[in-house]
């Protein structure tokens, strides 16, 4: 096994459909951590986990998966990554059972006992065919399956959506648990931010198919911030500290990336934490300036 310090590793790719541009992505996952990968519908989370599984085939820019070239060594990667997507992959008449069957071939690290010890936990069964499970059933399969066969490396793309809050607080404690082996890294694209809020120790957020910020979620958190302010005071705050501005009856409140300098600037100035939710709509409206 390769020795590495990011579990992932983006640099500058690009993929270009009709469109849409996935324009010089980069990020890295280090090993042992879990990076939020958040964004809008259509802003290019899909594209991006598809690029770096290739599935999809990148047009410039370099990808190492735990330290292998994610095309070149490709099939040497995988036996040490696991995916997890919206919709699962498997047949619908299938059922828990064959599935151990299936996967055990595949995977040479495959323990039966960790997938139905998570099918026990996860109360789900055993021989009911796959087409007559509930969505949150279906989800809770394919991570009980991704968690069995020794992955280092877990990417999932908008795994919690469409699950409810009980069902994703059990994932998201799963995820905990995966990590407390710090060979473990996981790799989330989700549009739930308070899921991201309560595990995540990065994020990455793109928008358009650019990132906007990467980084540590609480350096993150701790230097943005909304000032909010009267329309007077608004028309003093120097543009350059203005991602975007909500306007309202009476004044705006203001998303700022430089929590601390601001503090200083406008002294006085009442400047609440930004939660990644408000970060994301704030950024996302960034064009416009103003909104409302
Ligand atoms: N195979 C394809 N051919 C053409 N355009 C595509 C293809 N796949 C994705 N796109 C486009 O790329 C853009 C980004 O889509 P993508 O699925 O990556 O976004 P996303 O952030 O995952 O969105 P969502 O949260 O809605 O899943 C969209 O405009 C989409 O229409």
């Amino acid at each position: 096994m390769n020795d590495y310090e990011n579990a992932i590793e983006i640099k500058g790719i690009t993929k270009r459909y009709d469109g849409f541009t996935l324009d010089n992505v980069s990020f890295d996952v280090p090993k042992g951590s879990i990076m939020g990968f958040i964004g809008q519908n259509g802003a290019g989370k899909t594209t991006t986990i598809n690029t770096l599984l290739n599935i999809v085939k990148k047009d410039a820019g370099e990808i190492k998966l735990l330290g292998f070239d994610h095309e070149k060594d490709e099939f040497e990667a995988k036996k040490y990554i696991a995916a997890v997507f919206d919709e699962l992959p498997f047949d619908d008449r299938l059922n828990a059972i064959a599935i151990d069957k299936i996967l055990r071939e595949i995977y040479e690290e495959w323990s039966a006992d960790t997938f139905f010890g998570y099918l026990d936990r996860f109360a789900l069964p055993r021989k009911k065919k796959f087409g007559k499970f509930s969505k949150g059933m279906k989800m809770k399969l394919q991570i009980a399956a991704a968690l069995s066969h020794n992955a280092k490396l877990l990417v999932m793309d908008e795994a919690t959506t469409g699950l409810d809050p009980v069902v994703r607080s059990e994932i998201l404690d799963i995820f905990l648990e995966y990590l407390q082996n710090e060979e473990h890294t996981i790799l989330m694209s989700s549009h739930i931010t308070s899921d991201l809020d309560k595990v995540a120790d990065s994020v990455t957020f793109i928008d358009k198919g650019k990132i906007m910020i990467s980084g540590y979620k609480d350096d993150i958190l701790d230097t943005h911030g909304v000032l909010k302010c009267t329309k007077n005071e608004y028309k003093d705050i120097d543009p350059e500290d203005i991602i975007s501005a909500r306007i309202n009856d009476f004044g705006a409140d203001v998303l700022i990336s430089d929590r601390a300098r601001c503090a200083v600037k406008y002294s006085g100035a009442v400047i609440d934490r930004a939660s990644l939710e408000d970060i994301m709509i704030y950024y996302v409206n960034r064009a416009k300036k103003e909104w409302r």
